[in-house]
């Protein structure tokens, strides 16, 4: 994005630290994050076609009623994207909703790519100019974690955060993230270390804006997953996970996990009592994790 700001402009308007954020909005409102993944299967159990304005109705219906319950929306790209422009013009309004009502927004992008387009990327879901801008961005580190430095920098620049896919929810994940790195890590291992060197930083009982993916569904494992970031996890709902998977999988981390869950509350709308109702099913089931 073109720089409209001055130096000392943008310091004076740069919001706190995404985990400093994230932090006191899973106090206030649980740590419970909602996924905005308008399925076509959803659409039509919504009583909605499944183009454009099924997509728009779905999406804003469900960000107006869980957005003020929420600590942290997750709108699915992919979902939009599938309607090309008019699709990502929805997205622009459901950050815009989500935002407004004080939900953070997690956009849901997994971008990664060599260095000089990954800038791009970080400006299209980070930089506060562009109508995409997010609170955070989920990444894919598999072009290298060197090449995810502008999304990291640009993030530093705008008190934004990322989450870096690193143990996925997906069966297929394994084959690449428990492979032996050169040096005799795994590659989950290194992702994780890398991220434990970017929140370095931050104090003991606060928390870094440099997360890492771990689905609720994976098989325990022997990494470290106290990255000192939040540990976002998907998978927890409709995929299977369970809050005594989250308690197995993540261990004494668990206390940095945000479980994610998109379809299992999406399916109790369209009646905005029942979405809300489904979300505080789900809080009230994560007070078990502590
Ligand atoms: O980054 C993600 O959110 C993600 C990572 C992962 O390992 N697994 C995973 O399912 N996801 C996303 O989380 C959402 C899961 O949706 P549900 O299975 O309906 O709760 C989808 O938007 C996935 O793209």
């Amino acid at each position: 994005m073109t720089d409209r700001t001055t130096d000392s402009e943008a310091a004076r308007t740069t919001p706190a630290p995404f985990g400093a954020r994230l932090k006191a909005a899973t106090a206030s409102r649980g740590r419970l994050c909602v996924g905005i993944d308008p399925h076509a299967a959803l659409l039509r159990a919504w009583g909605l076609d499944d183009d454009v304005a099924g997509l728009e109705r779905f999406a804003l219906s469900a960000t107006e009623a869980l957005a003020p319950y929420c600590s942290v929306l997750k709108p699915q790209s992919a979902f939009f994207e599938r309607f090309g422009s008019r699709g990502v013009a929805v997205l622009e309004r459901v950050v815009a909703t989500a935002r407004e009502a004080g939900a953070l927004v997690l956009m849901d992008a997994k971008r990664g790519d060599i260095g000089s387009t990954s800038q791009a990327y970080a400006e299209a879901y980070l930089d506060p100019s562009s109508p995409l801008a997010s609170d955070a961005v989920t990444v894919s580190p598999y072009l290298g974690f060197g090449s995810l430095t502008p999304f990291v920098e640009t993030a530093r620049a705008h008190g934004a955060g990322l989450l870096v896919l690193a143990l996925t929810s997906n069966p297929e994940g394994p084959e690449v993230q428990h492979a032996t790195a050169p040096d005799g890590r795994s590659v989950a291992g290194v992702l994780l270390d890398h991220l434990r060197a970017l929140n370095a930083g931050v104090d003991d009982d606060a928390l870094g804006s440099f997360g890492a993916v771990v689905g609720a569904t994976v098989d325990p494992t022997a990494e470290d997953l106290d990255v000192r970031g939040p540990l976002l996890a998907p998978g927890f709902g409709a995929q299977g996970g369970t809050v005594a998977d989250l308690r197995r999988v993540f261990g004494p981390a668990a206390r940095l996990v945000l479980p994610s869950s998109s379809r299992e509350v999406l399916a109790a709308g369209p009646d905005p009592v029942a979405l809300r109702d489904a979300v505080a099913r789900t809080h009230d089931a994560l007070a078990a994790l502590g």
